[in-house]
């Protein structure tokens, strides 16, 4: 199992709200991820209040638009330090190759560099929606064979498609998977979902996990929780 594969989504409104949970957390146990609501809001200066807090953050802004744009973004974000950040797949080899070239200046400061596949809220009939007739794992490795080519750290994908892409792509292409539920715990907009025990076994890397932390009645004991259910299974 990779050196601490949970990383909880932030996906909160209000910037107090949320330092109030990172500062019950250890950055022993865990990685931070804010994504769009929680950059639009409020911008680098939570990136800087979380690196203070000495948190792996993940800035999950799932770029998409033209190579140039692209790259300068993914640029950006290396300028902030982050730990990890993202493109869609879907924007194409020759954006995803602009991406990893606009780190090469960064070295080895550079993020890792994954690509989102198939949203794990999405299933088989919401592809179908766009015109896409095949099995979701289908498409997912469809795009994550592009994301390989294009020489990226991983991709985003459910831990559903996380056995077959291990076994295609080897070890070091880095599975993050969200979509991850706890036994019993309510899946919302999730479609393709697993429990963090399952997703470790079947090769996920990191487990993005928001909700059944964030929306818990005690958060610190939910993780606490996923993080032992892990260590039993090591
Ligand atoms: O395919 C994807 C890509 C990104 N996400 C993000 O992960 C978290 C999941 O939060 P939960 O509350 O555990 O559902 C959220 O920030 C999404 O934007 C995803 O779910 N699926």
């Amino acid at each position: 199992m990779t050196d601490k594969p949970i990383v909880v989504a932030l996906d909160y409104d209000n910037k107090a709200d949320a330092l109030t949970l990172i500062d019950k957390l250890d950055p022993a146990m865990c990685r931070l991820k804010i994504g769009k609501e929680m950059f639009t809001l409020f911008g680098p200066t939570l990136v800087k209040d979380i690196h203070n807090r000495n948190f792996d953050l993940f800035l999950d802004l799932k770029f998409h638009d033209i190579p140039n744009t692209v790259a300068k973004a993914v640029s950006a974000a290396a300028d902030l330090g982050v730990w990890m950040t993202n493109v869609h797949a879907s924007g194409g080899l020759a954006m995803m190759q602009a991406a990893k070239n606009a780190l090469k200046s960064h070295g080895k400061d550079a993020p890792l560099l994954i690509a989102v596949t198939v949203l794990t809220s999405m299933s088989d009939e919401d592809l179908a929606l766009l015109g896409i007739n095949v099995p979701a794992f289908e498409h997912v490795l469809r795009l994550a064979k592009l994301t390989h080519q294009a020489e990226l750290d991983g991709v985003v994908c459910s831990a559903q498609e996380a056995k077959l892409l291990k076994s295609t792509f080897g070890e070091d292409f880095k599975l993050v998977t969200p979509g991850i539920r706890p036994a019993g715990s309510d899946a919302g907009d999730q479609h393709r979902i697993m429990t963090p025990p399952q997703a470790i076994a079947v090769g996920s890397d990191y487990l993005v996990i928001g909700r059944p932390i964030t929306k818990a009645v005690d958060p610190l004991a939910a993780l606490t929780a996923i993080h032992q259910s892990l260590q039993t299974q090591v």
